[in-house]
């Protein structure tokens, strides 16, 4: 059975996997990095070699030296580190389910295997209990994002009596815009106590609405803060305020989509907001261009999401 933790909830960074210009992983700036997240973006949990951690482009060796270290230095500092362990080897999956629970992660998740894909739920849900089972103390997660994996198998009917085959089943990462699909998931499973992580950050706020418990992304790396201000005043049940900071985020987030966004991009603007080297992604993604990273710098001052004390006060459209 699972151990009792609290209950993974507010803002979980997406980690991306700091590497040198050489293409080796950079593990000397993840001290760095969890000190960055906690202090300066608020954010407390990460979610480790998932998509903008480029975690399937790792080998296993990689995977489980960058979870160790994720672990290690968020000791005493971060409220959870969970695993991404997906693979498209189940016996490599199992392996690092084995290795997170030897490290003391706080939990795994796993996304559906999408070479050979599972052609139901049922088939899906088995592969799912195998990895689970190799890890069974630890919280399980299901990581549903179907534009990557090409496995469209609703993720409502995934979690239908999930729980009778994963008991350590925790909940679910859900990384699609199909708000029909995340609001049964929330609707069919009151009594469960899931915890269901919203993954569309320009979304975040229709997935609070539909009962959302938290939210893993990629832009809590470095808008966490920002984003922190649409939870707060969720809570508060300032929707006025909460939808003014959505749209601030969303001006961004719609800048950069339309030059072209994705981990590699993400990995250029935190470099650039946190000053961490985070260095070039790993073939088959291509480092951003020069151009993208000045777009994007220029977007973020004048939205005043980056703090350049001279533009303060002159920018009207600014999202203070
Ligand atoms: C497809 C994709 O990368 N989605 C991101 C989002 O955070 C995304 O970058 C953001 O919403 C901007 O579009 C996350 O859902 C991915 C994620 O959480 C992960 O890296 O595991």
């Amino acid at each position: 059975m699972a151990t009792l933790k609290k209950k993974l909830q507010g803002l979980v960074a997406a980690t991306l996997t700091p590497m040198t210009e050489n293409g080796e992983i950079n593990f000397s700036v993840i001290g760095q990095y969890v000190d960055y997240l906690v202090k300066e973006q608020g954010v407390k949990n990460v979610f480790v070699n998932g998509t903008t951690g480029e975690g399937l482009s790792l080998s296993i060796s990689e995977r489980r030296q960058v979870a160790e270290e994720w672990v290690t230095q968020g000791r005493n500092k971060l409220d959870q580190v969970v695993i991404h362990v997906g693979a498209l080897s189940l016996k490599e999956s199992q392996e690092l389910a084995r290795h997170a629970a030897e490290i003391g992660a706080d939990g795994i998740a796993v996304i559906a295997p999408f070479f050979f894909k599972p052609w139901n739920k049922d088939v899906l849900v088995n592969f799912l209990r195998e990895v689970a089972a190799a890890a069974p103390s630890l919280p399980f997660y299901y990581y549903h994002i179907p534009a990557l994996t090409g496995v469209k198998i609703r993720a409502e009917e995934v979690l239908d009596g999930i729980q009778d085959k994963i008991p350590s089943f925790q909940g679910l990462k859900f990384s699609d815009t199909d708000l029909l699909d995340f609001g049964q998931c929330v609707d069919q499973n009151h009594q469960q106590q899931f915890a269901l992580l919203f993954g569309v950050d320009e979304q975040l706020l229709s997935g609070l609405v539909m009962g959302a418990t938290g939210a893993v992304g990629s832009t809590y790396n470095y808008l966490g803060k920002k984003t922190n201000q649409i939870l707060e005043a969720f809570e508060r049940k300032d929707f006025s305020s909460a939808l003014n900071y959505q749209f601030c985020i969303q001006r961004f987030i719609n800048f950069v989509v339309k030059l072209g966004f994705g981990v590699a991009q993400t990995k250029a603007i935190m470099t650039l907001v946190s000053g961490i080297p985070m260095g070039p992604p790993r073939l088959p993604l291509q480092k951003a261009t020069r151009e993208f990273t000045d777009h994007a710098a220029a977007k973020l001052k004048s939205l005043d999401f980056l703090s350049t004390a001279d533009l303060k006060g002159r920018n009207l459209g600014a999202c203070i």
